[in-house]
């Protein structure tokens, strides 16, 4: 019997489960003031695993990547990164949010060297390591151009770049592409899967966009409204290396982005804008 390529890659990916784990969070709440933002969380990220995090608007999703940055610690509960409790401005996590922050007067290279030249690399160190960020990210050539000479998809990869210039070992998204047209959206999505299956890293990803949230995830945890808590992990089990091109013609796929609009549909509706 012949087993497909697709099915391979199933069967050869080892469970996320079983790999060490990264970040824990543990019967987490976050009140702010009176306003209770989630509670009772319970989730945990392994190494080299992408879960995406759905749920209606105000639940709390940018307030778990938070917490995993360090930006702002649980009113109960705790999170732990790598069995520590993570400490104010987790330095092992990078942050991607909607805006791409970069710098107008400073060039690609110049923007992609801010946290280069924070951590106190040599001239020589930082020209090296831009030039493989920039063909990491497919900007090769671009590194003298400045922001505004870019489209929003190459802007995107700046920011990719600029991100991934410290490399930290778990990366954060906070709706990073929401904003792009949904060509330009699929590149970035397959850019992203590829950067991070090549360079392994754990990534905890918010969308609003349920396609989204199946194509790119090996699990999709599924938020309640306010005050959020995880109502259902949804595990994704698409190849490592699918093909986020074709997957309309994946079964696997249609069967789980119908199952997420589903599960989703009362939420969005009830929502007021
Ligand atoms: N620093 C803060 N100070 C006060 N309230 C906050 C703060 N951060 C978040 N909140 C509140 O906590 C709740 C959850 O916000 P959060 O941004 O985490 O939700 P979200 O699910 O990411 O929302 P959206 O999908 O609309 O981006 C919201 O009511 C928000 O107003």
């Amino acid at each position: 019997m012949t087993t497909s390529p697709a099915l391979a890659a199933v069967s050869a990916a080892p469970d996320p489960a079983t790999r060490p784990e990264i970040i824990r969070y543990e019967n987490v709440g976050k009140a702010f003031g009176a306003l209770q933002a989630v509670t009772d969380i319970n989730l945990t990220v392994h190494e080299g695993e992408f879960i995406t995090l759905v749920g209606p608007s105000g639940c709390g999703k940018s307030t778990l990547l938070n917490m995993a940055a360090g930006i702002f610690a649980p009113t109960s509960g705790a999170v732990s990164y790598r069995g520590e409790k993570v400490s104010a401005f987790n330095r092992k996590v990078g942050y991607m949010t909607q805006s791409d922050h970069l710098l107008h007067w400073r060039t690609v290279a110049g923007n992609i060297a801010v946290p280069l030249e924070i951590a106190g690399l040599s001239k020589k160190q930082i020209r090296d390591r831009i030039e493989d960020l920039l063909d990491l990210v497919g900007l090769k050539g671009f590194g003298d151009n400045y922001p505004n000479e870019l489209s929003g998809g190459m802007r995107k990869r700046c920011a990719l770049a600029r991100l991934l210039a410290y490399d930290p070992e778990t990366l954060l998204f906070d709706e990073p592409f929401a904003a792009l047209d949904a060509q330009l959206r699929l590149k970035m999505q397959v850019e992203v899967r590829r950067i991070a299956t090549q360079l392994k890293k754990s990534i905890l990803f918010v969308t609003h966009d349920l396609d989204e949230a199946v194509a790119l995830a090996d699990r999709c945890a599924i938020f309640t409204s306010r005050p959020g808590t995880i109502r259902e992990v949804l595990d994704i089990p698409l190849p490592p290396d699918r093909d986020l091109f074709h997957l309309r013609h994946n079964r696997d796929y249609v069967d789980l982005t119908a199952r997420l609009w589903d599960e989703m549909a009362p939420a969005i509706s009830a929502e007021e804008h």
